[in-house]
């Protein structure tokens, strides 16, 4: 039964709101300590081998912020007022009074400081929140909130998280009970939304919590004014080949960019600095995208500082500098409170690092670390009696932080309306972000992906950062191997002739190779973790064919003016990240040609570089194995079908078919004898051609699902007269693949070689 009346609200209602958006919670105490502790964490080892990526650049005073988000409630209201609930549930005026009775308004340390936000703010302000962001239309239920706020964190072993807001675990109970209703009265898009991020538990906004000592007024004023931020990177001697430190590197090689919302319940300074894509402009866009913002890399404009304060909060005053910070030194300083977050934090190492450091209050406090590690936009950094919301924005790397807010004394907009602002637009973001990642891709469609394109993103990477989380891949995002691109029939021993269909797929992966070799465009999308392309990135042929070496390249000027039909094309859709090297980062995709029959989608890996080194490196390479070819060796190295440069000239790709595992997976594959002095006359052969491969390691040396094995990487080959050096790698690769043989085949493969030798 609903209780809404054609003229409004329930009686009593827009009143009760009203008094809870001018609430302000009391002013709180500093308990008598014999110390004070001004100790705030410095950076966590986690957060300093974070990829250039992932880490702050800048922050920004964000003034309109507070009246941005007082006006989006304001709105939210206006569109929920005729269906809002009868006071039943809600925490009203009476009972917060009630409460103040009982509140203890002593903290000593941070703690109680969390505990004080957690049993009041929050309580108070999460129905609401929760009402009117997802379900304005439960008018018939009672007042409830479908968000949590919590100091219960899972990532509190590396980045110190003190809180978050997330949605409430699904319990039994709610199966026949009103939140079930108030599921039902939820619009289908925000439902989804919904069910999934609580189904991974993703967090909507992070919290920083300071005791009232560290978290004082000049601290709290300094930090909007910070600019550009200089980010603490690990700077231990042997960092580099210190297992530890590599086991800190690949966590956060995890860490994925995601979008920054489209229409956000905020304006920052310069609307360029958005990065996604307009879905009205999808169509132009096509082929033009930058691809570095498929990836999240920073924009090239930089916001403008903007100096207007808003009128519920204290003006910000220029940071304090270095020599004359006394409130931030001290503040930064370890007073042998050093809190010991994982095991890692031991390092002797770090110790000193965190001496040099002067940003690790601003580091911490404003919370970045957590924010990347969980995908969170809204960041609220608080110390009780002070507070500032921060936004992070992942295009430009910056922080968007508002003025200081005074809680206790806060008005226009009071505190109460301020915190159930914060949770909307956080809930907002979200979904705007969401819907990003889960849009479908409209036009040109990737060819048959398979499941990778339409599978069900929800059961995407539930560690961290928010993931679509399709395709096939292992824990190391490798591609399983299970027949595709021709594993299976590459090495059937069907014969020929007969209607088979393995040699049906055999055939259709020759001519794919052949067709991949024969065009001139690559359409990129990425299809893994938080990556969903809306529109391909295009890169287009720059070098010769390998196997059509007389077709002409296409003309490098104007590039982009040129106009490529479908047949010219090839898709590739990106499944997964393999690992990065000096050259760039290597992925694992499916390629298929478009508009071509008789082919089949093809397992491919591609190879990006980015900077001006990693590119001519790249480029080197392909130059390698060009002049392989050229000297007849194809057979057991990588099978390369095109170097391709991107239309922004941001990034370049060698694409080549999709090899295998490395020599040192565990388990480690299996190969034949016989396979293994094919390899060994391979590097024969490349030493032939007077090219020493430069590194030979386990991990190029591939095996694929039929024991074939692959040799890799000749990003640093040369060309190479000495022949002990080269003798000395060809006893390098025979000692590697010894290792994998069992003792009989070993002996087996000695007694061949020697034939081989003398004969
Ligand atoms: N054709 C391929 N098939 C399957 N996996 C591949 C292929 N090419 C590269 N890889 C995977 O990517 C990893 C890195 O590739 P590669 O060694 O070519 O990159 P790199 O940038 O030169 O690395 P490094 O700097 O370590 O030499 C390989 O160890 C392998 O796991």
């Amino acid at each position: 039964m609903s209780f809404t009346t054609a003229t409004g609200p329930p009686p009593g209602v827009l009143d009760e709101i009203e008094a809870l958006f001018s609430w302000n919670p009391p002013r709180l105490i500093l308990a008598p300590k014999k110390e004070l502790s001004t100790a705030t964490c410095p950076p966590s080892f986690y957060d300093k081998h974070f990829s250039p990526d992932l880490v702050l650049k800048r922050v920004e005073r964000l003034p309109n912020l507070v009246q941005d988000l007082a006006s989006n409630v304001d709105k939210a209201l206006s569109a929920a007022s005729a269906t809002l609930p009868p006071l039943k549930g809600f925490i009203t005026a009476e009972q917060r009074r009630f409460d103040l009775r009982r509140i203890e308004r002593e903290v000593t340390d941070e703690k109680g400081v969390a505990n004080f936000y957690d049993k009041y703010t929050a309580k108070y302000c999460s129905d609401l929140a929760s009402t009117l962001a997802l379900h304005p239309a439960a008018s018939f239920s009672e007042w409830d909130s479908l968000l949590i706020w919590t100091q219960s964190v899972a990532s509190s072993g590396y980045a110190i998280m003190d809180g978050l807001l997330r949605f409430i675990a699904e319990s039994d109970e709610e199966i026949e009970g009103p939140r079930a209703h108030i599921e039902e009265s939820m619009e289908n898009a925000k439902r989804r939304f919904f069910e999934e991020m609580r189904k991974s538990k993703t967090p909507l906004a992070s919290y920083q919590i300071k005791s009232l000592s560290a978290g004082s007024v000049e601290v709290m004023i300094a930090v909007p004014n910070l600019g550009k931020f200089y980010w603490t990177y690990c700077d231990a001697r042997k960092c580099h080949i210190n297992p530890k430190h590599e086991k800190s590197r690949s966590k956060v090689k995890q860490v994925v960019v995601g979008p920054d919302a489209q229409a956000p319940p905020w304006t920052f300074p310069d609307n360029s600095l958005k990065t996604s894509v307009d879905p009205a402009n999808r169509d132009r866009e096509i082929g033009m995208l930058p691809f570095a913002s498929h990836l999240g890399a920073p924009s090239a404009s930089r916001p403008q500082p903007v100096t207007k304060s808003g009128p519920s909060t204290l003006p910000s005053q220029p940071p304090p500098g270095p020599s004359s910070s006394s409130e931030h030194e001290s503040a930064t300083k370890e007073k042998g409170k050093k809190r010991k977050r994982d095991d890692e934090v031991k390092d002797d190492d770090e110790d000193e690092a965190y001496k040099k450091d002067r940003h690790d209050l601003s580091a911490q406090s404003l919370a970045w670390a957590q924010a990347v590690r969980v995908d969170a936009t809204v960041v609220v950094l608080h110390s009780g009696n002070y507070e500032l919301v921060c936004l992070r924005h992942r295009g430009s790397q910056t922080l968007y932080v508002s003025d200081v807010i005074e809680p206790p004394t806060c008005f226009n907009p009071g505190y109460g309306k301020l915190q159930v602002g914060v949770y909307i637009a956080a809930i907002q973001d979200g979904m705007d972000r969401w819907q990003q990642l889960s849009s479908i891709i409209p036009h040109p469609k990737p060819s048959d992906g398979g499941d990778l394109i339409g599978g069900d993103k929800s059961q995407g990477d539930q560690g961290h950062n928010r993931g679509s989380g399709s395709g096939h891949k292992d824990g190391h995002g490798r591609r399983g191997g299970k027949g595709r691109g021709g594993r299976r029939a590459g090495k059937s021993g069907s014969s020929a002739g007969k209607k088979d269909p393995v040699v049906d797929e055999l055939a259709a992966i020759e001519k794919t190779i052949h067709e991949a070799n024969n065009r001139d465009v690559v359409l990129l999308y990425l299809q893994y973790d938080v990556y969903d392309s809306l529109v391909p990135a295009s890169f287009l042929r720059s070098a010769p064919s390998l196997m059509a070496p007389t077709r002409p390249t296409p003309p490098t000027s104007p590039r982009a003016t040129r106009t490529y039909g479908l047949e010219e094309c090839l898709t590739v859709v990106l499944t997964s990240e393999i690992g990065r090297g000096a050259t760039g980062v290597v992925h694992s995709g499916i390629l298929k040609p478009e508009n071509s029959d008789g082919t089949s989608p093809l397992d491919v890996v591609v190879k990006l570089a980015f900077g001006y080194d990693q590119r001519d490196a790249l480029g080197s390479e392909y130059e390698v194995y060009r002049r392989l070819k050229s000297n007849g060796v194809s057979r057991g190295i990588g099978t390369v079908l095109g170097f391709f440069d991107d239309l922004e000239g941001a990034a370049c790709a060698l694409v080549m078919r999709y090899a295998g595992v490395p020599l040192d997976t565990e388990p480690r594959p299996c190969f034949s004898k016989s396979e293994c002095t094919s390899a060994l006359s391979t590097l024969k052969s490349i030493h032939g051609a007077g090219i020493l491969q430069g590194d030979i390691r386990q991990e190029n040396i591939l095996v694929d699902d039929l024991g074939g094995v692959t040799i890799i990487d000749f990003g640093h080959s040369r060309q190479c007269d000495d022949q002990e050096a080269k003798d000395e790698e060809y006893a390098r690769l025979r000692h590697f693949l010894r290792k994998s043989l069992t003792s009989g085949d070993v002996s087996y493969l000695d007694v061949a070689l020697s034939q081989q030798e003398t004969g």
